[in-house]
């Protein structure tokens, strides 16, 4: 049974794919509720308060993901979370349009002084001379990341009437062209601009994006709304600017401190702001609780998730093609680890055929899983699997060839180190299954799966049968076996398959046989 702990307000509603599975136990409450045990928790639900801190995340051992209902992440070590292995998501789309509705109601609120002529009547005045507005038709808008949105709120735009300029470095001229906005430079959109509204992600390039030298190159009466992250506009240099005057007013949903507290902006009558509320409607709090909701239950059973932050993201169908490959890299991973178990400085994966069309990063990474699985205790998977190699000093490579050795594809893996190199070759057969091909340069053909022996020996009459006698004088039954030479009398190689592992007992006994150079366990 998972354990999931969905802190934050998350609406309950949008659990449901949760609630009502079997393996799931949900618990509703912040991280400090004591409503859990955090060492237990196997998924963690958030959406801007709990700040998921590689504090936080050493101290629940079991985390396998992380969910964020909304679309910023910037409150969660995704790198924290990468090197345990734990997959974050999130959920892009589901607060697009309530946040586009909300950044454009600032806008509208701000340019016609709404907030502050609504506190006048709510004290019994009547200033109708005091709140002369602007209007927004006619006017350009200037949008700084044209996401989704910095989309919406374009379509809005023009639809008002407004000129809207863009700046957005990954944007292209035909997406600007459907859109009806102009794309370009971020010197223009702060010269020309009436009104500018951030909607980058709070990244190290946005940090302080509207600084003291990008607003002086702004129009003197320009307009800023920042319903995106706190920071992106630097709120000192802000202050300062509307202080001047240079800066008319400006409409803030976000903070770099959540709440801010006793902020110089607020004494500002020109600052209009609301408590982080852009994707505070039913409808998207339904909707990103849904869709986190769905992708942690999709990742307990083992399908592809949509949205990671770590890990690429794959349709249904790129999967199910991609998953027989998947499985393949990571026993070949398993099996090179187990018959070879020396020291390794480099991994080289090989892909050819069908599987070198496919996103080899990826396979690489399970191949990694596979390799590290019975090395290290830490838990390797797909998320940190690069960054575990890295930290061991063993150098990945990748390389596609047109050589598929006869096969519809095939997956090699290489390891070296201390001089050696031991190669295993695997395909992948429609509606056959995996076979392992070739072992440390023997043709072979197997199975890889279940419990598996690996016997290194000189091809003389009598060892298969030696094998085969003490096998039976224990009871064991052999369900497969294959064998693999190189030339008659020299060095060969047998694998075996068991329905249960053999003892280390027999395994040394079978070792002390004449001829038998190595024998390696394998449980796949
Ligand atoms: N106030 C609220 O409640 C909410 C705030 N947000 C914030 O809004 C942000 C945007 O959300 P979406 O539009 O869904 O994200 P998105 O990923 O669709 O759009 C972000 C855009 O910013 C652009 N960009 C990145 N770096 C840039 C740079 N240096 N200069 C200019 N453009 C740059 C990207 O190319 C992308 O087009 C989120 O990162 C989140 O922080 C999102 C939802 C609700
Ligand atoms: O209401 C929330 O959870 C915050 C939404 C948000 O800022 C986001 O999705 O990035």
């Amino acid at each position: 049974m998972y354990q999931v702990l969905a802190a934050d307000s998350i609406k309950e509603q949008g659990l449901q794919p949760l609630l009502e599975w079997k393996h799931a136990q949900v618990y509703m409450g912040g991280i400090d509720s004591g409503l859990v045990d955090l060492e237990k928790v196997d998924a963690l639900l958030v959406r801007s308060t709990t700040k998921v801190t590689a504090e936080l995340l050493d101290s629940m051992p079991s985390l396998k993901i992380v969910g964020r209902a909304g679309v910023g992440v910037d409150n969660i070590d995704i790198a924290a979370a990468t090197k345990r292995g734990i997959v974050v998501v999130n959920a892009p789309d589901g607060n697009t349009i309530s946040t586009a509705e909300h950044t454009f109601a600032m806008m509208s609120a701000l340019m016609r002084n709404i907030p502050q002529a609504h506190s006048t009547v709510k004290n019994g005045e009547w200033k109708r001379n005091q709140f002369i507005g602007n209007e927004l038709h006619s006017k350009t808008l200037g949008i700084i990341g044209l996401g989704r949105i910095g989309s919406e709120l374009a379509k809005r735009a023009r639809a008002f009437g407004m000129s809207v300029k863009v700046f957005d470095p990954f944007l292209t001229q035909e997406r600007a062209e459907v859109l009806g906005v102009q794309l370009s430079t971020f010197d223009n959109v702060l010269q020309e601009a009436d009104i500018i509204s951030v909607h980058t992600p709070l990244t190290k390039e946005t940090k302080g994006l509207l600084n003291e030298k990008t607003l002086s190159q702004t129009k003197k009466g320009v307009y800023l709304l920042n319903c995106a992250r706190g920071g992106i506009i630097d709120e000192m240099a802000l202050a300062h600017f509307i202080e001047k005057g240079h800066v008319a007013g400006a409409a803030l949903d976000v903070f770099e401190v959540e709440p801010p507290g006793d902020h110089p902006l607020l004494k500002f009558d020109s600052v209009i702001v609301t408590p982080h509320l852009g994707a505070s409607t039913k409808e998207a709090q339904l909707n990103v609780a849904t869709q986190v909701a769905r992708e942690i239950r999709t990742f307990f059973e083992n399908k592809p998730v949509a949205n990671s932050i770590n890990l690429p993201a794959m349709s249904k169908e790129i999967y199910e093609k991609i998953q027989p490959f998947h499985q393949l890299a990571k026993e070949i991973g398993k099996i090179v680890s187990e018959c070879h178990n020396k020291g390794v400085n480099e991994l080289t994966a090989t892909y050819s055929g069908t599987a070198a069309e496919l996103e080899t990063a990826f396979l690489t990474k399970a191949l990694l899983a596979g390799f590290f699985e019975n090395r290290i205790d830490v838990k390797v998977n797909e998320v940190n699997a690069i960054h575990i190699a890295k930290e061991r000093g063993i150098m990945v490579g990748e390389k596609v060839t047109g050589n598929s050795f006869g096969y519809a594809n095939t997956v090699t893996v290489t390891a070296r180190g201390d001089g050696e190199a031991f190669t295993v070759r695997g395909t992948y057969i429609e509606n056959y299954g995996p076979r392992i091909v070739s072992l440390d340069g023997f043709n072979i053909d197997f199975h890889p799966s279940g419990n598996l022996l690996y016997i290194q020996h000189m091809d003389r009459p009598g060892v298969i049968g030696h094998v085969g006698r003490i096998l039976g004088d224990h009871d064991v039954n052999i369900a497969t076996m294959q064998v693999g030479r190189k030339e008659a009398g020299g060095e060969a190689i047998m694998v075996l398959s068991f329905d249960k592992p053999l003892s280390p007992e027999m395994i040394a006994q079978l070792e002390s046989l004449k001829d038998i150079v190595t024998i390696n366990s394998i449980i796949l």
